[in-house]
């Protein structure tokens, strides 16, 4: 039997997700393997950078009072008296009038505190010594690169939830971090519902589509930092459904389902539900697509019914599984990152609910523009391909024009600390 649902608006059905969230165990992985997982814990600097006084430049290190007369019709004569590259200490105390040969990445020689590069200086050799002469005074201090200039002992350098990126990684090997504290990444499970799914390696038939959303899902999971575990595609039957549906939860810290949740004669995931004993925090989102994503929560554990048709399946999972996954990861920035832009086509369809045009960001002279990349429905698969975007068109609206301000929700970006609110609205009148 039919039974009507209740809309709700998307940043509740995104805060009711949210209300849900976890946070992964920390373990250690090998440097080398960092990429892209998500620190455990704050990194603190344990010595400071750089560890010592060094020279920033291929030059020499002299004491600067005896540079104090140099001009240009007066040059002030040193003798070089060891030549130090980066890696080694110098091993002379300097006397007056005397400067040592230093690389860049030297530490600095005890009595020395001014660097004089080397093209401010006039080498010439005199019998088997090396003098300098210096046109211009130098101050204590001048062109030393200072030990903690960059960062103190103590400091937090990367903060926890941070996204390891090579960066991240350079900073990490720079303290010592050859293991890294990383949070453990969420296992989501996925079943892809639906007699007519082929697998991918399988000839069309009559009536039958290949399974496209499980493997989607999959790279999604992945570019939110999780770990996918599929179990495969199920035949619309209830029983099957409900005996896979129910002993996978064990073996994943949540899990998606990929159509069957509408209110079709084989859409099982709500007797599902009901017969696991979940509760349903939402069945019905003021949204297209998407409008019939389901999420319910038993013990805790979350049950993401996306919807099967492509586009929805996709925004579905970016609107409210990445923030929980994110969360999970400890991410600071967990929703979605929302800028404002342009429109660079007109869309004039009329919206009672909130439509996500899938879109693709460019710069045009500095400012952002989004384009849609395809035909806007809920079944398409194709424009997918192209999407890096999503463009709200907010309930209520009678369609945008092209160059119109509208709220871009972007795919790639890291994200935002800010959960998604009511979207901006262009105009309420028709076009
Ligand atoms: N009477 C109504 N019918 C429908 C409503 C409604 O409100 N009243 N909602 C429509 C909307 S909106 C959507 S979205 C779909 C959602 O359907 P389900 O989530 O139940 O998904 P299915 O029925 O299983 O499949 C829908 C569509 O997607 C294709 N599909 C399914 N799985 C995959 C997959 N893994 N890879 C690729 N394509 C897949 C499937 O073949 C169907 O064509 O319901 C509307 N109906
Ligand atoms: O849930 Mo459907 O995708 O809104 O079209
Ligand atoms: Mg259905």
């Amino acid at each position: 039997m039919y039974e009507k649902r209740e809309a709700i608006k998307v940043s509740e059905a995104v805060a009711r997700v949210m209300n849900y969230t976890k946070t992964g165990e920390k373990e250690y992985i090998d440097l080398a393997e960092a990429e892209g997982r998500y620190l455990a814990e704050d990194i603190v600097a344990d010595h400071p950078i750089p560890p010592f006084d060094r020279s920033p430049l291929d030059g020499f290190a002299v004491r600067s009072k005896d540079t104090e007369k140099a001009t240009s019709d007066n040059p002030v004569k040193l003798q070089v008296v060891e030549t130090v590259g980066a890696g080694h200490v110098s091993s002379t105390s300097l006397e007056a009038g005397q400067a040592v040969r230093v690389m860049t990445g030297t530490i600095m020689p005890s009595s020395c505190d001014a660097i004089v590069m080397f093209e401010l200086a006039t080498e010439r050799n005199e019998g088997d010594q090396t003098y300098i002469e210096i046109k211009r005074s130098f101050e204590s201090g001048d062109y030393v690169s200072k030990k903690g200039e960059e960062t103190k002992k103590g400091e937090v350098v990367v903060e926890a939830g941070t996204k390891i990126t090579a960066g991240v990684i350079a900073v990490l090997a720079t303290f010592g971090y050859s293991e890294v504290p990383v949070s453990k990444k969420p296992v989501i499970g996925i079943y892809a519902t639906g007699t007519e799914l082929l697998d991918v390696d399988e000839e069309l038939q009559p009536g039958k589509i290949r399974n496209s959303n499980a493997y989607m899902i999959i790279s999604q999971i992945r570019q939110s930092g999780g770990e996918p575990k599929y179990f495969g595609k199920l035949a619309d039957d209830f029983d099957l459904c409900y005996e896979a549906v129910s002993e996978s939860l064990t073996s994943v810290d949540a899990l998606i389902t990929t159509g069957g949740v509408s209110v079709g004669d084989f859409d099982f995931l709500p007797e599902i539900y009901t017969k696991l004993g979940a509760n349903v925090l939402f069945n019905k989102i003021a949204m297209r697509p998407g409008s019939v994503t389901t999420v319910a929560e038993k013990d805790g554990q979350l049950l993401f019914g996306l919807s099967g048709n492509p586009s929805a399946c996709f925004v579905g999972f970016e609107l409210y599984v990445r923030p929980w996954m994110k969360t999970y990861l400890q991410s600071p920035k967990p929703y979605l990152q929302i800028v404002k832009g342009s429109l660079t086509a007109d869309f004039p369809k009329p919206n009672p609910f909130t439509r996500f045009i899938r879109s693709k960001v460019e710069y045009d002279n500095g400012r952002i523009v989004a384009s849609p990349v395809g035909m806007d429905k809920s079944q398409v698969v194709t424009s997918l391909a192209y999407t890096d975007a999503l463009v709200a068109v907010p309930g209520g609206t009678r369609g945008y024009r092209s160059g119109d301000e509208v709220d871009i929700l972007l795919l790639s970006s890291e994200g935002s600390k800010e959960p998604i609110k009511d979207f901006m609205k262009v105009r309420e009148g028709s076009l």
